[in-house]
């Protein structure tokens, strides 16, 4: 279980308060998506939890672990199993989506391995089952920069499933895409949800959030200001956001 808790955070030499206390828990499993206008602190909550930005005040626990004031097996319990999507995600465009997933980021990956590129046998079988599983083995050896948006983003979710990731944090992971791409992404997603106890949290449009999540929270100026089951908002609860 992962516990946040009186979560704030401030932004620059004004300190001007951008994440007011908030609380949440959060179950293994859950797909949660994070709605709120332009500026109401969606990408400054995820990249908090994926610990990209210091908490000002706060408590983060995981599965027991007090991740803020244990900072080495705290911070390396995020890294080993937070992965962080980015809107764009990063992928060698010169190398196969293979390569790209087997070869995650440097902490990741063996030193040996990002020089050559070499890898086991039972590492690439492994990369071939996730592939799989998320609807890319006719793709597997294609270089990544001929990919298109939404399998370069079904790339990214693999390669944090490759390297151990039990929560993805992900960052609109569907911007830019056509909507019957964006809706197989947040399907691959909410299946890894289901399936293998993944948990996702997502900045998502209201729309996408209401189709596919397990859960909503809803974010005004910083503070959490809805927090239900994934279905249809009802009005006043729009007018919340
Ligand atoms: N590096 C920064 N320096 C100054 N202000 C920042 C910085 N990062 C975020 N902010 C401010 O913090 C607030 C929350 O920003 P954040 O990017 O988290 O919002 P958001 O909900 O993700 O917005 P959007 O949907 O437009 O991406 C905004 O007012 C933003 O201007």
């Amino acid at each position: 279980m992962i516990k946040v808790e009186h979560l704030t955070k401030s932004i620059g030499p004004e300190k001007r308060l951008v994440l007011h206390d908030i609380s949440v828990q959060i179950e293994q499993g859950e797909m949660i998506a994070v709605v709120g206008g332009s500026g109401s602190g969606k990408s400054t909550l995820i990249r908090c939890l994926t610990l990209q930005e210091r908490w000002d005040k706060g408590s983060f626990i995981i599965d027991e672990v007090d991740v803020l004031n244990n900072k080495i097996k705290g911070k390396l319990k995020v890294r080993r199993e937070w992965a962080y999507l980015e809107q764009n995600p990063y992928l060698n465009p010169n190398r196969t989506a293979l390569k790209n997933v087997l070869i995650g980021r440097a902490s990741q990956t063996p030193w040996w391995r990002m020089l050559t590129g070499m890898v086991r046998s039972d590492d690439y079988m492994g990369a071939m089952d996730v592939l799989e599983q998320l609807g890319l083995l006719d793709k597997a050896h294609q270089k990544a920069g001929s990919l298109s948006g939404g399998e370069k983003q079904r790339t990214a979710i693999a390669r944090a499933l490759v390297h151990g990731a039990k929560v993805i944090a992900a960052d609109e992971p569907v911007i830019g895409l056509d909507p019957k791409t964006a809706a197989s992404v947040l399907d691959t997603l909410r299946k890894l949800c289901t399936d293998q106890q993944i948990t996702v949290i997502a900045a998502l449009p209201i729309e996408l959030a209401e189709r596919h999540a397990t859960r909503i929270w809803g974010l005004k100026d910083g503070n959490l200001v809805l927090d239900v089951s994934g279905r249809k908002l009802t009005g006043p609860e729009k007018m919340k956001l």
